[in-house]
């Protein structure tokens, strides 16, 4: 009997049916035991906006216990990964991605259309909060952060004070609680996080026996989804606060598969909406990414991001806002 692998895991409600999902999948697969090992992040002790907090917040500790090797493997949600790669450390595995769609839960069942002028609508990621503001439905958007239940309760609960909160469908599908979603957002009004919906398996780099075992999770389409969102976010050089979004889909072309990449940046207040989209194959999923980013940059992307000053490529590493 080998002993059981320790998958560090957040504490979160969240991050416990993620890992709980992964480890049941391992076993399953391999026939090793996974027993959970919860660390406490700085995302976790803090509610300051996430913004504040700086890249990494949910992460930094995950990784630093394999580093340390207290664990062996770890559970992060995609998108809040910088887009730098921990040295030393290994993405073994990107699992089948969740509906990546982010989702409105509003009082009265209502969808976006049904909210009236003035409206309150709350969310803390700034990706959201510009596409928001960029339909021009005159909502007023106002920031909220903390776990999945703290954000219904601001729509669902007894001391509910707002007319709707948006967040990713993935986190309630986890959940189980897909019940509370009065819309599933199209695409087309609000672009999901890169990443959004996958999980990365993390392990030492250098342990290759594991990198090995847990290949098998490996869902290669989702990883070419998650590859070109990232590199398109990567080549913005986005900050932690940026109102980046991407979201590539695989279908079956007629020459093979094929992959569409749609990628946006928005200002704060909608003003300006950059949307653009760039089709190839899996195989140069990062290279669309690039592409699509370079094609957004040439387009004025900086000037919203902020960053026209900035010294180059490499200097930044930022994970996702929310
Ligand atoms: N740090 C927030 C976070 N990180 C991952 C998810 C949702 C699940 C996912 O995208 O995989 C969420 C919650 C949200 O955005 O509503």
């Amino acid at each position: 009997m080998s002993t059981p692998l320790r998958l560090g895991t957040r504490g979160s409600a969240l991050a416990m049916a993620q890992s709980g999902h992964v480890a049941a999948a391992i076993t399953a697969a391999t026939g090793r035991a996974v027993e959970l090992v919860e660390v406490v992040t700085a995302g976790d002790r803090s509610s300051a906006p996430v913004q504040r907090l700086g890249v990494g917040v949910f992460v930094s500790a995950l990784r630093d216990a394999l580093t340390a090797r207290t664990i062996d493997l770890a559970v992060h949600s995609y998108k809040d990964l910088p887009t730098a790669e921990a040295s030393g450390l290994h993405v073994a595995a990107v699992p089948p991605r969740q509906d990546p769609r982010d989702a409105l839960v509003a009082t009265g069942g209502r969808t976006l259309a049904e909210l009236p002028p003035g409206a309150v609508v709350g969310t803390g990621a700034l990706r959201r909060i510009a596409q928001l503001h960029a339909l021009g439905l005159q909502l007023e958007v106002t920031p909220i952060r903390g776990n999945v239940d703290t954000r219904l309760g601001r729509v669902l609960g007894p001391d509910a004070d707002l007319d709707a909160v948006v967040l990713a469908r993935a986190g309630l599908a986890r959940l189980g609680r897909t019940d509370v979603i009065t819309e599933t957002l199209d695409p087309m009004l609000m672009l999901p996080a890169p990443a959004q919906g996958a999980l990365a398996v993390e392990c030492r780099a250098d342990d290759s026996d594991l990198v090995e075992l847990l290949a098998v999770l490996d869902h290669a389409p989702s990883r070419a989804a998650v590859v070109a969102e990232r590199a398109l976010l990567a080549t913005l050089e986005a900050g932690c606060s940026a109102p980046v979004a991407a979201y590539a889909e695989l279908a079956e072309g007629e020459n093979g598969d094929e992959i569409y990449l749609r990628g946006a940046v928005i200002s704060p207040d909608g003003s300006r909406d950059l949307r653009l989209s760039r089709t190839g194959t899996p195989a140069d999923a990062a290279e669309i990414g690039k592409a699509l980013a370079a094609e957004l940059l040439e387009l004025g992307a900086d000037s919203i991001l902020g960053h026209e000053g900035s010294t180059g490529p490499g200097t930044q590493q930022f994970g996702s806002t929310e």
